[in-house]
């Protein structure tokens, strides 16, 4: 059957969950008890400096990553009880733009943004047409369409990236970085454009980001990642009223405070030292 004759099922309210989460790697837990919830229509940012891990609540978020404790919830599902099949189909409906939101060079820009349709549907040609000339008039690019991804700027491949991670209409959107590298002009016009495909789409956004100015000012939720958990949570209002020694310091970027400069030294980094002196006596 045409996928296009697909009824397309109702919305998730609550489009990510996260209910008492521990993620990381092997047996080095990186983040513990994580409670956040992200609702449909809703940007959410994740914030939290250099290794406070981010990404590493990403992974857990598409299902890369298993969770040590909790349980996360996209669309409806817990991720950890999917077989691979399952699993994805679920991240057919979530829309993941990845740090540098790379191209595949040998596409134009009509092609990029085609892609996923072109794995994941059998629409006929002139509805691809349609739906991505509509993704890139939303993110300014349409009459871009035709050039090879050489001939564009980074800021507009940023905003191709965009287009191609909503050309499925996903549900849920997470960002992975979206401001790194912008000139403040391009960083203004991606942060509108995040809020403004929340808006037009209803597709809850998570975005992954340390930038504080941008992302106060298109967020619902601010969520502080920071000493291996949550820190804080709230409207940017919230945040920017804290007296929070944790909170303040990252907001103001003060390189003094609870944020610890230095990476921990861990038993693994303890083991390597000594096997680096016993090899030079
Ligand atoms: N594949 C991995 N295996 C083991 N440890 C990892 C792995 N990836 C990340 N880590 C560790 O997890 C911690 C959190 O890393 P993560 O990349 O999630 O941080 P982040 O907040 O995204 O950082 P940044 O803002 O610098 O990208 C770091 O201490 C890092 O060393």
């Amino acid at each position: 059957m045409p996928d296009t004759e697909t009824p397309v099922p109702p919305a998730h309210e609550t489009a990510l969950a996260f209910e008492g989460l521990s993620v990381g790697y092997g047996d080095r837990t990186i983040l513990k008890d994580i409670d956040m919830q992200v609702g449909r229509g809703e940007v959410v940012a994740v914030m939290g400096g250099s290794g406070s891990g981010k990404t590493t609540l990403l992974r857990a978020a598409v299902g890369q990553l298993a969770p040590q404790r909790g349980t996360v919830r996209a669309l409806g599902r817990d991720l950890a009880g999917l077989a691979d099949a399952e699993l994805f189909k679920v991240r057919q409906q979530m829309g993941v733009l990845f740090q540098q939101g790379a191209l595949f060079t040998d596409l134009d820009v009509f092609e990029n943004v085609a892609f996923p349709l072109r794995e994941h549907t059998r629409r006929p040609e002139a509805e691809i047409l349609d739906i991505v000339l509509g993704k890139l008039q939303a993110v300014g690019l349409k009459a871009a369409a035709y050039l090879r991804t050489s001939e564009i700027s980074g800021g507009m491949a940023r905003r191709v990236a965009l287009a191609r991670a909503v050309v499925l209409d996903p549900e849920l959107i997470l960002y992975d970085e979206p401001f790194a590298g912008l000139d403040p002009i391009s960083l203004g016009v991606t942060a509108q454009l995040i809020r403004h495909m929340a808006d037009t789409l209803g597709c809850a956004s998570v975005l992954i980001t340390h930038d504080v100015q941008e992302s106060f000012a298109i967020a619902d939720r601010v969520y502080l990642l920071g000493r291996g958990s949550l820190v804080a949570a709230g409207t940017p209002a919230e945040l920017s009223a804290s007296t929070d020694p944790f909170v303040r310091q990252f907001l103001r970027g003060e390189p003094d405070g609870p944020v610890a400069f230095h990476y921990p030294e861990t038993p693994a980094y303890q083991a390597w030292l000594d096997r680096q002196r016993r090899a030079r006596p």
